[in-house]
């Protein structure tokens, strides 16, 4: 195994999140990542209901982020305006939209009860 070539990777992929933090979109799901998991300390929750947390978190950053990229090679693509582009950014700007309706109500369906009582 190339150990050079491994860290090197990481490197390539510790650039990529810098660059993630670059976009608003991402500090905006960043934030509310930190929201939650404050509410979550604050209002105590069960090491199954971190896992539901911590695993949207880490789904919906992620899949920012593979927005973002998505819309990185589009634009390389082309910088005309084509309807094949224009159905590419908006697919994966849903995707993000679906699954931030999806965490949003995981996260009532989580905290209000607690909060109810
Ligand atoms: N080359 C293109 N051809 C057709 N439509 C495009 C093209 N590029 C972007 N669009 C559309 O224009 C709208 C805005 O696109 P834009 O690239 O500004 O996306 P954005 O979500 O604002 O991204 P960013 O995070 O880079 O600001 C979207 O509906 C997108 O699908």
């Amino acid at each position: 195994m190339n150990v050079s070539k491994f860290l090197k990777s990481f490197q390539y992929a510790f650039q990529g999140i810098v660059y993630a933090f670059r976009e608003q979109n991402f500090r905006f799901h960043l934030l509310a990542a930190i929201i939650a998991i404050i509410a979550g300390l604050l209002t105590g929750l069960s090491q199954t209901e971190w896992l539901v947390i911590i695993i949207v978190i880490a789904i919906m950053l992620t899949l920012e982020m593979i927005n973002t990229a998505i819309e990185r090679v589009v634009d390389l693509t082309t910088s005309e305006i084509h309807p094949l582009a224009k159905q590419s950014k908006d697919l994966a700007a849903g995707a993000v939209l679906v699954f931030a309706c999806a965490s949003a109500i995981i996260g009532i369906l989580i905290f209000l009860p607690k909060w109810m009582n």
